[in-house]
C-alpha cells in the first residue's frame, strides 16, 4: 500500500509537470520553434513505436450499423489458427462436428507468422457509457479485432496478409458453415429488445426438395429456377438489375410453404430471416433490418395478408399474439406489448425495401411472402417484378401422395394405390394431412394398416365434403326462398298502398 501510494504520488507530480511545462510552451514558445518541437517529438514516437496499427469493427457503416463481413472472416481466420498461442477463446459447437469452434475471447491477444514475418492480433470491447440501468443486456459495445506490425512491412501486410488471411477465413467458414435462422419477433424468446436487431438460432430444418410432396415437373421448374438465380450473378450484372428475386407462395393451410422455403434454404445454402411485420414499428425500422441481412439469404414474411394495415387483419394478428402472451413473465410480456405498440409500416414503406434503391444493398438474397389468400393481396404488392415468380401450393394430388408414401412407408407401389388416386382427385386433403394419415402410428402397424387409415380419412372427408355441398345448397335455396317471399310481400305491400293513395286520391 505504501510502494503504491508512492507511485501514484509520484505519478500525479510527473503528470502535473508535463502538463504544466506544455501549457506553458503552447504560451512562451515561439510559434515556429513549436512546430519543430512537433515534428521531432513525432519522429522520437515514430522511431520508439514502429508499429502500424488496423482497427476491424464488427459493425461498420456511418448512421446504420451493418455486422462486417471482413470482422466475421477475420475472427474465423483467427480461430482457427490462433489456437497455439491465445490463451482465452470462446467456443461454439458447429453442425456435424465433434470439436467446438473456438474464437478469441475479448481482450486476448495472439501472434501469427506470414512470409517470416511475426504479427500481433487482439481483440477488444468498447463499453459504451452505461447512464440507466436496464434488465436486458446491453447490445451496443464495440467489439474490434486490432492488427499490429511493423512499418517496415506495410505494403506486405496490406496487400498479400490482409488477402490471405480473408481468403483462408471465407474457406473455413463455408466449410463450417452453419445455416441459421434469424427473426426480429419478440415473442420468439430470443429477441434483442433493446435496439431493432435480428437474432439467430441454429436452422436445422430436415425439409428438401426430396421430401417435398408435389407434382415432379413443378419441382423440377422451381430448382431450374433457383439454380438459374444462384449461378446468374453476370446475368443480372448485364441486365442492370439488383441480384434478387421476388417468390410468392400460395394455398391452402398444410400445402408446404414453410417446408418450400425450408427445402429452399437447404438447397441452396442460405440463411432464413424471418422478418415479422407486425413487430417492426415504423418504416424506418423495416429498412434497417433489410439492410442488415447479409447475402446468401432468404427473407421470409409468412401471411403477408395477416401483416400489413392495408387488409385490415393487422390489429387482429396482434390481438392474438397479444393472447398467446397471456401465459409469459411480466417483463418480457412488458417489452413485447413495447414492441408491438404502434406499428406504421406501411405498403410503401415495405415496397420500397423490397425494390427501392434501398434494395441495391447487397445481393444473391430473396424475398419470399406466403399467403393462404392470395386473392386479398394488393396487386401492387406481387406484381411481377416485385414477386418474380408465384408457386401455388395445392391439395395433395397422386404424384405428391407417391413422394409421401415413399418417405414415411418406403414403398413405391401397393395395391391400394389405385384406390387412394381415386379418392384423391375426387377429394380435397392437405399435403399435411396425407402425411399424418399416413404415418404409422405405432410399431405394429404395416404398410397396408397406413394406406387404409388413409383411405378411411380420405373417404370420410369426402362424405364431409358431401355433406357440407348438400347444406350449402340446401342453405343457399332457403335463402333464395327468403328473398323470392320477400320480394313477394313488398310486391304485395306495394300494390295495397297504391291502392291507399288510389283511394286517397278518389276520397279528395
Ligand atoms: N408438400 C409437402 N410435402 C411434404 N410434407 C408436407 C407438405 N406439405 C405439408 N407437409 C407436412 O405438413 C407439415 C405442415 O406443413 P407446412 O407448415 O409446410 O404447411 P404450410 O402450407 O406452411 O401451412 P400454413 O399455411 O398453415 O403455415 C410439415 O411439417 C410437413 O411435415
Amino acid at each position: 500500500m505504501g510502494f503504491m501510494g508512492d507511485l501514484w504520488a509520484q505519478l500525479g507530480s510527473i503528470m502535473a509537470t508535463f502538463l504544466f511545462v506544455y501549457t506553458m510552451s503552447e504560451r512562451f514558445v515561439p510559434p515556429l520553434f513549436l512546430a519543430y518541437l512537433r515534428k521531432y517529438t513525432h519522429k522520437i514516437s515514430n522511431f520508439l513505436y514502429p508499429y502500424i496499427r488496423i482497427h476491424f469493427y464488427e459493425f461498420t457503416g456511418e448512421r446504420f450499423f451493418k455486422r462486417s463481413q471482413a470482422f466475421t472472416t477475420i475472427q474465423t481466420y483467427l480461430s482457427a489458427n490462433s489456437f497455439q498461442r491465445a490463451k482465452s477463446f470462446k467456443a461454439e459447437v458447429v453442425k456435424d462436428s465433434q470439436t467446438p469452434l473456438l474464437t478469441m475471447a475479448e481482450n486476448e491477444e495472439t501472434t501469427d507468422e506470414f512470409q517470416g514475418v511475426k504479427l500481433w492480433w487482439s481483440s477488444s470491447t468498447i463499453q459504451p457509457n452505461q447512464q440507466s440501468f436496464s434488465f436486458y443486456p446491453t447490445s451496443n459495445e464495440k467489439r474490434f479485432l486490432t492488427l499490429t506490425f511493423h512499418k517496415r512491412y506495410r505494403d506486405l501486410i496490406t496487400g498479400s496478409y490482409l488477402k490471405h488471411v480473408l481468403d483462408e477465413g471465407k474457406a473455413i467458414a463455408l466449410k463450417n458453415r452453419q445455416l441459421k435462422l434469424y427473426t426480429n419477433n419478440p415473442s420468439s424468446g430470443w429477441y434483442d429488445y433493446k435496439s431493432t436487431k435480428w437474432s439467430h438460432t441454429i436452422f436445422e430444418h430436415p425439409s428438401t426438395f426430396e421430401t417435398l410432396a408435389m407434382e415432379p415437373k413443378k419441382k423440377q421448374e422451381i430448382l431450374n429456377d433457383l439454380v438459374k438465380f444462384q449461378n446468374g450473378k453476370e446475368y443480372y450484372a448485364k441486365i442492370g438489375k439488383a441480384w434478387k428475386r421476388g417468390y410468392l407462395l400460395y394455398g391452402p393451410p398444410g400445402t408446404g410453404k414453410s417446408s418450400m422455403i425450408a427445402a429452399m434454404a437447404n438447397f441452396l445454402n442460405y440463411d432464413i430471416y424471418d422478418l415479422e411485420l407486425t413487430a417492426v414499428k415504423e418504416n424506418a425500422e423495416l429498412r434497417k433490418l433489410f439492410i442488415e441481412t447479409s447475402n446468401k439469404s432468404i427473407m421470409v414474411i409468412e401471411d403477408i395478408d395477416c401483416s400489413l394495415d392495408l387488409t385490415g387483419q393487422r390489429k387482429k394478428k396482434q390481438k392474438k399474439d397479444d393472447d398467446d402472451t397471456e401465459a409469459k413473465d411480466p417483463i418480457t410480456k412488458k417489452a413485447e406489448e413495447e414492441e408491438n405498440k404502434g406499428s406504421k409500416v406501411t405498403l410503401s414503406g415495405l415496397l420500397n425495401c423490397i425494390d427501392g434503391i434501398w434494395s441495391a444493398c447487397g445481393g444473391e438474397r430473396i424475398i419470399i411472402f406466403t399467403t393462404n389468400f392470395v386473392d386479398k393481396l394488393d396487386p401492387a404488392l406481387i406484381r411481377r417484378g416485385r414477386m418474380d415468380k408465384h408457386i401455388e401450393l395445392s391439395y395433395c394430388c397422386f404424384e405428391a401422395f407417391k413422394v409421401l408414401a415413399k418417405n414415411y412407408l418406403g414403398v413405391e407401389f401397393h395395391e391400394l394405390f389405385p384406390k387412394i388416386e381415386k379418392l384423391l382427385e375426387e377429394t380435397n386433403m392437405a399435403p399435411a394431412d396425407v402425411a399424418e394419415n399416413v404415418m404409422p402410428k405405432s410399431i405394429d402397424e404395416d404398410v397396408h394398416t397406413c394406406l387404409q387409415n388413409l383411405i378411411n380419412a380420405l373417404e370420410l372427408t369426402k362424405e364431409e365434403a358431401k355433406k357440407k355441398a348438400e347444406e350449402e345448397e340446401k342453405g343457399l335455396k332457403v335463402e333464395k326462398e327468403k328473398e323470392e317471399y320477400a320480394q313477394q310481400e313488398v310486391k304485395a305491400n306495394g300494390k295495397s298502398g297504391e291502392d291507399v293513395e288510389e283511394n286517397g286520391s278518389t276520397i279528395e
